[in-house]
């Protein structure tokens, strides 16, 4: 791993950054120079994360948190900030899928995906909007959104509309702290070959009687650039929108998907 100045002496957090997106998001952002706070649930793989970033050069700090809990995500920000001096950029990635028909969805089904996906990524731009200001720095907030962020998805329902409700963050928190100078903006992945995706693919088995393998191969035939999305193809992007060749951008939540969902 070779180290660019693109984001020397910014500290990013990455939440959901064990595994998948969210750990190609950290590689990608320590590569770029910035110290990097890894948070999720799972701290033996934060710590398997943070060992290949170290062993390479890059600055880490490991913070368990669960980020439907507010307090926990506050602290999670708070602690960057001791270790490092300063907050720069947070990415709200972590996130859970539900498969299932609208018409079936239950109470809790609801309730469960909407505190991780909708008010977990809230929390965080909270978090990270008060350090900001109390640091009058701009700062940027970058969210997991999806292109069922964009179009809502049969069997992916409630997860769809976690992912609009992302969407409506974006634009409404972008709007109210853009005269702080921080911007927010969210990337909104296809198919990633990640643990999620396996799931997905699992339950639709179960749910529509579909093959295991078929809904996530059916998907994949529609990518107009021919294959899978990678974490690397995300965190690219994310890198970008991490950057300062991003300043003019604001309230956007833009399709990263091979050219699947055409807007
Ligand atoms: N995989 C895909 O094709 C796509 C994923 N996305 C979004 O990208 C984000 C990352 O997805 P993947 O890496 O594929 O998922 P993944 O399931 O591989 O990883 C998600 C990570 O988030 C963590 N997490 C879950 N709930 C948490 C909580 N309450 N507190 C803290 N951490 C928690 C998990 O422990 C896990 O490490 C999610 O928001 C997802 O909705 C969006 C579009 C496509
Ligand atoms: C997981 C996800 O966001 C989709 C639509 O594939």
């Amino acid at each position: 791993m070779s180290f660019s100045e693109k984001l020397a002496g910014k500290t990013a957090i990455v939440t959901g950054a064990a595994q998948g997106i969210g750990r190609g998001i950290a590689l990608r952002l320590a590569r770029d120079g910035a110290s990097v706070v890894l948070t999720d649930l799972k701290k033996d793989k934060l710590e398997a994360v943070a060992a290949e970033i170290e062993a390479l050069g890059g600055k880490t700090l490991i913070q368990t948190a669960d980020i439907s809990q507010r307090d926990e995500v506050f602290t999670v920000v708070q602690e960057a900030g001791k270790a490092f001096g300063h907050v720069d950029i947070m990415i709200n990635n972590a996130g859970i899928a539900h498969v299932g028909a609208v018409v079936d969805a239950t109470p809790e089904d609801v309730e469960t995906i909407f505190r991780i996906n909708v008010q977990g990524t809230l929390w965080g731009i909270q978090a990270a909007a008060k350090a900001f200001k109390a640091q009058k720095s701009k700062g940027k907030i970058i969210n997991a959104c999806s292109i069922a962020g964009h179009e809502g998805y049969a069997f992916l329902g409630i997860y769809s509309a976690t992912k609009f409700a992302v969407r409506a963050l974006t634009q409404a928190a972008a709007k109210e702290l853009a005269s702080s100078g921080i911007t927010v903006n969210a990337y909104c992945p296809g198919v990633v070959g990640t643990d999620m995706w396996t799931e997905i693919d699992r339950r639709m088995a179960e749910t529509t009687g579909a093959e295991i393998g078929a809904t996530y191969k059916k998907y994949v035939e529609g990518i107009a650039l021919g294959r899978v999305e990678t974490p690397d193809d995300v965190a690219g992007f994310v890198s970008y929108l991490a950057s300062a060749d991003a300043d003019y951008m604001t309230g956007q939540s833009v399709m990263i998907d091979g050219g699947l969902v055409f807007r």
